[in-house]
């Protein structure tokens, strides 16, 4: 018999009203759940009507899992939410695509300011995650970050806001242009070759005190509202399908639990249609200890706004706790209807019900030629030229091609995993090349390089050994180590060791580059002098050839500094516009170099 909310030819509103008439209320709560892909089974899904399924960090169906792997598991996911009462689809959700190995691993920063190519990033990553089998990433991270302290600053385009909401260019880019007919604020998603994204974490993440993850952002109203906020206008306007609740508190007020800012801000007054996302245990951490008091977490943060509990294992306890809430009047079913109502409507624009499992034809586009081009290029445009020469009439970059002999050496020089950071085939990252496909720097290097200059490498080299080896020139390349999270958070932002030492040995010795491969402005004042070139690498991912590119002159430096660069870590935190602004080189700083 005829089913309406079936039929492609109603509009959305038809359909919600129609299957939520036709749901009960476990089924209800059941869409406000997101589990974890390892504690997913058919039983579960099918029984519970469970609305999302996630990978957290790391989480894949098995080690270097290719992306025929992925699908299956996917599809399998979905066929038994499929055979639950009333088919409803569910919404597999993952971080943008670094948690897995078959993507290439776009710069972990881009600190370019070129809306235009990050939208065209984000067409590329919504066609390598829709090639997995993934219909929604948790991505764009739209923090402000205010202190490089914190260890998510890497997440963060930019310490001003007006940068963050340029970049939110990626939404259009990863969920396909909004129609100019269409209304606003509502979720809009274009296509099997697109996704669904997240504005993240809202709001005031990138403001807490020292940086500290988490932690509480202590800011007034106006402060919070043209420092943080903005990014989420053009957001919404730009019809993102979700947003992403903050750990952190406003003044002392867990984000998970305000009311305020996530039901009459957001959904009210900035008339957000999509549905708003806690983060993992987010509820969980309304009360401290966490989870001591989860009747209290699911009341706050399911009466706060939030729509969809990423809860991710204990999902009984919760299905079980807010149907006592519904039964006993602390929740409404008005509550529980606008949290499905939202859910639902995701569901229907991304097509979940008309084409709810994997599209197979897509998966050529994996690590393609043109993506690995694309991250390239951006690689090139984030890069910062912090220093070229003493003096501007002996610029040292661009090198020369052709030398007889030249040295590269640093822990950070032939390393894959330094490169990308946090975030890729594991949380908290990777040492090594053994991991992921990609071009490290060194190769880059070796590559641009005429094959008669005779290149040398040597992670730590001693003075001895440098002294006595007469180089034309040296790279070094140095940094942090992959990091991600509260892991990341440091008070004395310092370069992994040895790296300090490598630099005074080399540039002791030799004309010396210096690379800095890092997600955030590090201490590099006490070095600066000894350095002939500097350059900000960032966090370049798989393309490491892209240094090269611009370190030879094939192309120019045109990167600037999207967050201002410190001279001590006692001077944090400090940015553009601040009274007591001395930094060693500030926001919007970058020398240039024509391309040879
Ligand atoms: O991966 C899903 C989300 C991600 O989208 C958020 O940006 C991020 O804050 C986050 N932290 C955890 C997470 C934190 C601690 C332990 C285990 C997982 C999980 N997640």
């Amino acid at each position: 018999d005829y089913i309406k909310y079936r039929d492609p030819k109603q509009t959305t509103n038809v359909r919600i009203r129609d299957l939520m008439s036709r749901m009960t209320l476990a089924e209800k709560i059941g869409q406000m759940a997101q589990i974890e892909r390892s504690v997913a089974t058919a039983d579960i899904l099918r029984d519970c009507s469970i609305g999302s399924i996630l990978s957290g960090g790391g989480s894949a169906p098995l080690f270097n899992a290719k992306a025929k792997d992925w699908i299956d598991m996917i599809n399998g996911f979905q066929n038994a939410s499929l055979s639950s009462r009333l088919g409803i689809p569910m919404i597999y959700g993952i971080d943008a695509v670094h948690e897995k190995r078959t993507h290439v691993l776009e710069p972990r920063v881009l600190y370019f300011r070129d809306p235009d190519l990050v939208k065209r990033i984000g067409a590329a990553t919504a066609l390598e995650v829709r090639a997995t089998g993934i219909p929604y990433v948790f991505a764009p991270c739209i923090a402000v970050c205010r202190d490089p302290r914190w260890g998510r600053c890497y997440e963060s385009y930019s310490e001003d806001p007006k940068v963050v909401e340029m970049m939110t260019e990626i939404i259009p880019g990863l969920q396909g242009d909004v129609p100019s007919d269409s209304r606003k604020g509502v979720p809009y998603v274009g296509g099997k070759d697109k996704v669904a994204a997240c504005a993240k974490h809202f709001v005031g993440d990138g403001g807490t005190t020292k940086g500290i993850n988490e932690n509480d952002t202590v800011i007034g109203y106006h402060g919070l509202m043209s420092i943080h906020m903005p990014a989420y206008f053009p957001s919404i306007i730009k019809g993102v399908s979700t947003v992403m609740v903050s750990y952190s508190s406003w003044n002392g007020q867990k984000m998970h639990a305000n009311r305020y800012l996530v039901k009459t801000v957001l959904k009210d007054i900035l008339k957000f249609r999509g549905f708003v996302i806690s983060d993992w245990e987010g509820i969980d951490r309304i009360t401290y200890p966490p989870h001591s008091n989860y009747t209290e977490s699911v009341l706050k943060g399911i009466s706060a706004g939030i729509d969809m509990i990423m809860v991710p294992y204990n999902h009984i306890e919760f299905i079980n706790i807010v149907t006592d809430l519904v039964n006993n009047n602390y929740i409404s079913m008005d509550r529980i209807d606008d949290a499905v109502r939202r859910i639902l409507r995701v569901k229907f624009a991304l097509g979940l019900f008309e084409t709810p499992l994997a599209d197979e034809t897509l998966v050529d586009q994996l690590g393609s030629q043109a993506h690995r081009d694309l991250a390239r290029e951006a690689v090139r445009k984030s890069l910062v030229l912090l220093k070229n020469g003493g003096n501007a009439d002996a610029p040292v970059l661009p090198l020369p091609k052709k030398a007889s002999k030249i040295l590269v050496a640093g822990s950070h020089a032939n390393n894959l995993g330094y490169q990308c950071g946090g975030w890729t085939a594991t949380w908290q990252g990777v040492d090594g090349n053994n991991y992921t496909a990609g071009t490290t720097i060194l190769s880059g290097i070796t590559a641009a390089a005429d094959p008669s200059t005779e290149i040398v490498y040597s992670k730590n080299p001693d003075a001895d050994f440098i002294k006595s080896n007469n180089f034309s020139y040296a790279i070094v390349v140095v940094g942090e180590t992959p990091y991600a999270e509260t892991a990341g958070d440091s008070l004395n932002l310092t370069i992994a060791e040895p790296g300090p030492s490598t630099i005074l040995n080399v540039c002791g010795n030799a004309k010396c580059v210096v690379v800095i491969v890092s997600g955030r402005p590090v201490v590099i004042e006490p070095y600066e002098s000894q350095i002939d070139a500097l350059v900000a690498a960032w966090l370049p991912g798989t393309e490491g050839q892209g240094v090269a590119d611009v370190l030879f002159g094939d192309y120019g430096f045109t990167g600037k500094l999207p967050r201002t660069w410190f001279r001590t870590v006692d001077q944090l935190p400090m940015n553009v516009g601040d009274s007591h602004y001395d930094p060693l080189f500030p926001y919007d700083f970058g020398l240039t170099t024509k391309p040879v």
